[in-house]
């Protein structure tokens, strides 16, 4: 579903779980600053309003968005955060760069997402023109800040449960013979 048929700000608020002993890390570009203050502002907002303490929002500034990645790695590195949010703007220019910068900047969080135990969240615009970034940081379309911090409270949360459900794996009565279940023999490993 495009953007134009949701708005980014908007979500349910019953469906944001407990965020207040969470801490976030929020990386944001400086190019396109009037942007990416916008969505860093729905962000910052997004988590305050959940009641995550103004206390446990660490922000650094990069020079641009290929430069997230390697700041969100050092935040997740040294910050003790339970997510951290990459915010960025490119917009599309004369020459092929764009889509450079997108490309690293998208494979690059994923693999941040791959190879460590903390969520990064995607929050990079992508747009054709400035009046499309306008639309999406706090314009027609919502704010995508707002948008990342309620999925980075959800990954955080996530996160959260799933390290429970480790240990109850691993404290759990193990079967000791081949698993019986009616009409089918499966053999522990
Ligand atoms: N054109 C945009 C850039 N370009 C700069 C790169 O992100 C990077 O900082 C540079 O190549 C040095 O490594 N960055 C954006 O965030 N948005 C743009 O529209
Ligand atoms: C995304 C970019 O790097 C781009 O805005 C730079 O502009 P240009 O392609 O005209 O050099």
């Amino acid at each position: 579903m495009a953007t134009i048929n949701k708005n980014l700000s908007e979500y349910d608020k019953n469906s944001i779980p407990d965020a207040k002993n969470f801490r976030f890390g929020i990386v944001v570009s400086e190019w396109n600053d009037t942007i990416t203050e916008g969505l860093c502002f729905g962000a910052v907002t997004g988590l305050l309003e959940n009641e995550v303490p103004s206390e446990n929002i660490i922000r650094w500034n990069v020079p641009g968005s290929f430069e997230l990645i390697y700041g969100a790695k050092k935040m997740l590195q040294t910050q003790n955060v339970d997510a951290v949010i990459a915010i960025g703007c490119v917009i599309q220019g004369q020459t092929k760069h764009f889509d450079f910068v997108c490309e690293a900047v998208s494979q690059g969080i994923k693999d941040l997402n791959v190879e460590t135990d903390i969520p990064v969240i995607f929050c990079v615009l992508t747009d054709n023109t400035m009046q499309q970034s306008i639309d999406r940081s706090g314009g027609k379309h919502g704010n995508k800040g707002t948008e990342a911090a309620v999925a980075a409270i959800k990954m955080a949360y996530l996160r959260h449960q799933a390290s429970f459900s480790h240990q109850f794996k691993n404290h759990q009565l193990l079967s000791t013979g081949p698993l019986q279940i009616e009409g089918l023999t499966m053999i522990e490993e």
